[in-house]
């Protein structure tokens, strides 16, 4: 098996700043991640206008919005680093702004209806990541036939519970079985869970293709204190784990290892059940 690909999210834990958004980046390489995603939303193309009339909360996410500017500097600093970058569009015309950038488009779970963006996606012809937290076979199985008839020829679907934090219990892993033998592509892992225990079962049990995590850098983002946000330390040991365990599996044939090449004079000799060989025990008797 080989090792998943780690998704850093960033969310809206940037600021709206250039350089904090560099550190986002940095960091996702230095823990082992093979990539990067940014959201790319307008607050008056997220929320219908009567909702947001009435939610100053909501109106205040405003401040969460990424510069479309930053994009081409983001997509580079991705490309010095050596990991991919993505972003997920959340307006129509976000997926051609980020056409010239992204090596694949990420769908959301909250936009996994939404047949336009869906269509959008897949005609760029780049791979699409869908999420589907939330939904229902049925459902994923329309969106995964709107891309596939629209040209989207790398699909990867994620399972998610989009709970901010999502329960362990909750987390129904074997759901990605399920979703993969459906659909016969890839399947990965959107995690909300912040447990290290439920990534690791994600990847070794189920075989996560892909895992997707949010990332604060010390817990001052903007989603840290909903409780769904990994530090750095913390997703780094997890990347650490997998890889070493990954590294255990060997090729399954049973030979000795180079770690057992000297004990193995010191078995039991056949003779009298005594350690080590006869001829070992010669060079003892001189
Ligand atoms: C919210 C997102 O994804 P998910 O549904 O996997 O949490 C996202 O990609 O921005």
């Amino acid at each position: 098996m080989s090792s998943p690909l780690f998704v850093a999210e960033v969310s809206s834990n940037h600021h709206r700043d250039l350089e904090r958004c560099f550190r986002f980046i940095d960091t996702a390489a230095a823990v082992g991640c093979g990539a990067v995603k940014f959201q790319l939303f307008r607050v008056e193309e997220l929320f219908a206008p009567e909702v947001l009339a009435k939610s100053p909360v909501l109106r205040a996410r405003k401040a969460w919005e990424l510069p479309v500017e930053f994009l081409s500097p983001l997509a580079e600093r991705c490309r010095k680093q050596g990991i991919q970058f993505s972003c997920t569009p959340f307006y129509l015309q976000a997926v051609e702004e980020l056409l010239p950038y992204v090596d694949f488009y990420k769908i959301a779970s909250y936009e996994l209806l939404w047949n336009d963006l869906l269509r959008a996606c897949a005609a760029t012809g780049k791979p699409v990541i869908l999420s589907t937290g939330m939904a229902t076979l049925d459902e994923i199985g329309g969106a995964v036939e709107m891309l596939r008839t629209a040209g989207c020829r790398d699909l990867t679907l994620l399972h998610c519970v989009s709970g901010y934090p999502a329960p362990p219990e909750e987390c129904n892993l074997a759901a990605i079985e399920t979703i993969r033998s459906r659909f016969g592509c890839p399947v990965g892992w959107s995690d909300h869970s912040v447990s290290p225990a439920v990534i690791q079962r994600a990847v070794h049990q189920w075989e996560a293709s892909a895992v997707e995590f949010h990332l604060d850098l010390e817990g001052e983002g903007e989603e840290f204190a909903t409780g769904h946000c990994w530090l750095p330390d913390g997703i780094k040991a997890v990347i650490a784990d997998v890889s070493t365990a990954l590294s255990a599996d060997g090729t399954g044939e049973k030979v000795p290892t180079p770690v057992e090449f000297p004990d193995r004079e010191w078995r039991a000799d056949p003779s009298d059940g005594l350690r080590p060989f006869l001829h070992v025990r010669n060079e003892w008797n001189g």
